[in-house]
């Protein structure tokens, strides 16, 4: 699959109870090519049940499903994963998945990051934060620059992450990103027809630029 375009992730916080595969639903049908399921709870069977059901949803739409954090739950289902720097060891999850697993790295705003999750196989580099997050104030800052200097030495797919909206995606698009990662500035709203909007318009700037 090719990695562009929307890459949503869940939120917990945002999306309760039914709102979950709802507001997933919408992101999928306004075009997002990747949806993470991230969830910090510890609550095994919850996830897994949830994780199962987004599975279903992505498979209907023709997009990718990626577990944040949790090898075993992307190994047990058989979808990609998301890895953080202190999140286990990339390449171990790259043995167990398989060539052909998804498996992305947060690289922040670090080039050698970059250069040591491009040695240990990963599908994709993520980079971040741009703006302010709600979802995750204290990231690390990251800046387009950093985006077009990636862009120059890898020709790995490139993640943007971190306060992404519809007004300042087309920066990002510009410097490089190949997909962009959204939270709140997707699903931040109270009305699924909204959040299958913000989708199309995130998709629609990647067929524009
Ligand atoms: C696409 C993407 N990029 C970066 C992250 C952040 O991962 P990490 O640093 O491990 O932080 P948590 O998401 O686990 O809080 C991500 N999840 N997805
Ligand atoms: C999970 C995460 N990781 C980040 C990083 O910079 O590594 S920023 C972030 C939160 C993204 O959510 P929002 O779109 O609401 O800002
Ligand atoms: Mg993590």
């Amino acid at each position: 699959m090719t990695l562009r375009g929307l890459y949503a992730i869940t939120d917990s916080q945002l999306l309760p109870g039914e709102r979950l595969p709802q507001w997933v639903d919408a992101a999928l049908a306004g075009g997002a090519r990747l949806l993470q399921y991230r969830d910090k709870s510890t609550d095994v069977a919850l996830r897994r049940e949830q994780a199962q059901r987004l599975k279903t949803l992505c498979d209907y739409y023709g997009a990718a499903l990626i577990i944040n954090d949790d090898l075993a739950l992307a190994a047990e289902l058989g979808v990609g994963l998301h890895l953080g720097r202190d999140d286990g060891s990339l390449r171990e999850a790259r043995q167990q998945l398989g060539r052909n697993a998804i498996i992305g790295a947060t690289c922040h705003a670090s080039l050698e990051f970059a250069e040591q999750s491009a040695a240990d196989g990963a599908s994709y580099l993520a980079f971040g934060r741009f703006f302010q997050s709600v979802t995750k104030p204290g990231a690390p800052a990251a800046t387009p620059v950093l985006l077009e200097q990636a862009r120059k030495r890898y020709s790995l797919p490139l993640v943007a992450i971190g306060g992404v909206t519809l007004h300042n995606a087309p920066q990002l698009i510009s410097a490089g990103a190949d997909m962009l990662a959204v939270v709140h500035g997707l699903f931040g709203t109270d009305s699924a027809a909204e959040v299958e909007r913000r989708a199309r318009g995130f998709s629609e700037l990647f067929a524009r630029l």
